[in-house]
């Protein structure tokens, strides 16, 4: 059965069945079943190359399933998505008209009335994001902070009912991955949007995070971060000796080649 995205009556927000997803002889994951209730706070970890981003992209329709099938609540279109920061360099474009795009259609050919709404609507996102005093200044001369708050705003002004953020704080100071972190899980609590959240440093959204989906080669465990990030867990996951060790409110994994919470992010375009 090749999967497709249905629109989904019942509670869940996201629910894979039985996914499987290869490229060629290469399996990312297998038997995956997952359900995503509204409003819960999912951490997407594993190594590079484990499959994280493309599970993204299943969710959004962009990649079908091998095997297996992903229903997301409202379809495609409920989706808000945060992608993997590209520093962004147009001049031509401003904050507002970036935010925009997270809305269907175009301003233009907008009856005064729709118009008005659309930028009510994209105020609105821009003020909760705190990117209002610098909406209409052009993309490329505000710092790689203030564009991912314009990015948060994008994925949250179309009233998402799933929201997908592919390591949203990469490149991001304490500060301001605070700041992102914080807009995100408010959204989730005000609105019920389930969150789904690819990172590689599980300590900067562990206090957020409900459960872990842990990829790893080919196996894939879910589960409470206290259930998932145990030493037995993770050596099962990579299949050598791991360590987990807890240091106040913090996880470290430590003992392995490659795995991934004591790297340093990887840079952009790996
Ligand atoms: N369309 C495709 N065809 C073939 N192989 C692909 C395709 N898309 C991704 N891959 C491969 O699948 C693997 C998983 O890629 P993916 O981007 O999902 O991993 P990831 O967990 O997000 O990695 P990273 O942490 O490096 O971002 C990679 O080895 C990638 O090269």
């Amino acid at each position: 059965m090749t999967a497709g995205i249905a629109e989904r009556s019942v509670t869940s927000a996201v629910a894979l069945r039985g996914a499987r997803l290869a490229y060629g002889d290469r399996v990312l994951w297998d038997g995956l079943d997952l359900d995503v209730a509204p409003g819960e706070f999912v951490a997407v970890l594993g190594p590079n190359g484990s499959g994280k981003t493309s599970l993204m992209r299943v969710l959004l329709g962009l990649q079908p399933l091998s095997t297996g099938t992903v229903e997301v609540a409202g379809g495609p279109r409920r989706i808000g998505y945060i992608p993997q920061q590209r520093a962004i360099s147009s001049l031509g474009l401003r904050g507002r008209d970036l935010v925009g795009f997270g809305l269907d259609g175009h301003a233009w050919g907008l009856g005064f009335r729709r118009r008005a709404e659309r930028r009510i609507k994209v105020d609105a996102a821009l003020a909760a994001v705190g990117a209002a005093a610098y909406a209409d200044a052009p993309v490329g001369v505000l710092s790689g902070g203030e564009q991912q708050r314009l990015r948060v705003a994008q994925a949250l002004v179309g009233d998402p009912a799933v929201l997908l953020c592919d390591e949203p704080l990469l490149s991001l100071d304490l500060a301001h991955q605070r700041v992102v972190s914080d807009l995100i899980d408010a959204r989730r609590r005000a609105a019920g949007t389930a969150v789904l959240f690819v990172t590689h440093e599980i300590n900067p959204i562990l206090p957020l995070v409900d459960r872990v989906l842990y990829l790893v080669d080919g196996r894939f465990e879910v589960g409470t971060p206290a259930e998932v990030m145990t030493s037995a867990t993770l050596s099962r996951l990579y299949r050598t000796n791991v360590e987990v060790v807890r240091v106040r409110d913090q996880i470290h994994v430590v003992g392995a080649q490659h795995v991934c919470e004591d790297e340093p992010h990887h840079a952009e375009g790996d």
